[in-house]
């Protein structure tokens, strides 16, 4: 089975704007609510994909019961944590020429409702596939993921981590099966500006040396660059089209890629599936479905073997 945490969900309100004046108010033309958080949309995506999943994670107050019922409306299965206090975020989404976005902060979890996340994840079993994939509240430890990858090491997961700073860095010594940083998210992480393919396959790899088995860098209209456990590095671009919403394109990408890869244990199709599944999501309003992706799939050239190592 393949699980998905979102310890942060949001509902996600878009709203367009012609021309955002910042300090002025400013009128939209249209706005969107979806329910969100990076392993909820990942759920959405691999269930379109064709892929049975449950969403695990907290969800609070009225906002965190719309999230629930619009999976459920979408056709995915959830099992969530009801936290006591507060509300699930709702994280404003402006897009105006470039899209602007302010994620909340969410509520707070006590240790007793950890608990039963934890109880949760004890009935995993070998062979299972756990992403963990979002931004947590201040209030939790940044070792959270790297923690809860120490407590299921005994059962040979499959464990995927889509997240940034410290929480990411924190658990690459439990070896997660793949992690997605984004270009901006490589460069924080070493404090440094990525100028050519070469450095991002530099950087990239030292994520790898420090014990990531897969490293796939979204590089947005630019494609993508995975570094593979296999020793060789793929690249492929994306397609082109026009872009309407890139709020869920990564998460998209984790879900294409992990189809891609459980469908054929090839890392060149699950790069291509995880791209276009991407870039389905960017080119549409709501989040890619299999026949999106599919279409991209057969207009988009092979990856290639952008290097092969020793
Ligand atoms: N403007 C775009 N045109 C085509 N594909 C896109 C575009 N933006 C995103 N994508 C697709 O989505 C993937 C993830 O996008 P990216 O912006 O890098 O991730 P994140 O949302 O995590 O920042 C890209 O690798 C690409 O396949
Ligand atoms: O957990 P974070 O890092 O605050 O991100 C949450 C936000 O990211 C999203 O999951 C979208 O992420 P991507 O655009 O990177 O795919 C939104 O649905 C959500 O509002």
């Amino acid at each position: 089975m393949i699980y998905t945490l979102t310890v942060n969900p949001s509902l996600d309100y878009i709203t367009f704007v012609d021309h955002l004046i910042l300090g002025e108010v400013n009128r939209s033309t249209k706005e969107q609510i979806f329910p969100g958080g990076k392993g909820i949309n990942v759920s959405i995506v691999l269930k379109n994909l064709g892929f049975e999943n449950e969403a695990l994670g907290f969800i609070a107050g009225f906002t965190g019961k719309e999230v629930e019922k619009s999976l459920k409306e979408l056709g995915c299965v959830s099992d969530f944590i009801q936290v006591e206090k507060g509300i699930t975020r709702i994280n404003v989404k402006v897009k105006s020429k470039d899209i602007t976005e302010i994620n909340g902060q969410g509520p707070q979890i006590t240790q007793k409702e950890m608990e039963k996340l934890y109880k949760k994840l004890d009935q995993l079993v070998e062979g299972d596939i756990l992403i963990l994939a979002g931004n947590i509240p201040n209030s939790m430890p940044k070792s959270l993921y790297a923690d809860i990858m120490k407590r299921c090491t005994s059962k040979n997961l499959k464990i995927v981590v889509d997240a940034t700073g410290d929480l990411l860095i924190n658990v690459l010594k439990q070896h997660p099966f793949l992690i997605k940083p984004n270009k901006h998210e490589l460069e924080e992480l070493f404090n440094v500006t990525l100028k050519s393919i070469e450095d991002i396959e530099y950087y990239g790899k030292k994520l790898q040396q420090i014990g990531a088995q897969n490293v796939l860098i979204s590089l947005a209209e630019k494609g993508a660059l995975l570094i593979a456990e296999d020793q060789k590095i793929y690249y492929s671009k994306a397609p082109k089209g026009n872009l309407v919403n890139s709020v869920g394109s990564g998460d998209s990408m984790v879900a294409g890629f992990v189809a891609g890869f459980l469908e054929s244990e090839n890392y060149q199709h699950a790069l291509k599936m995880g791209i276009c599944a991407g870039s389905a999501s960017a080119f549409s309003e709501k989040l890619a479905t299999r026949e999106e992706v599919e279409h991209l799939m057969e207009k988009l050239e092979e990856c290639t073997v952008y290097k092969r190592e020793k």
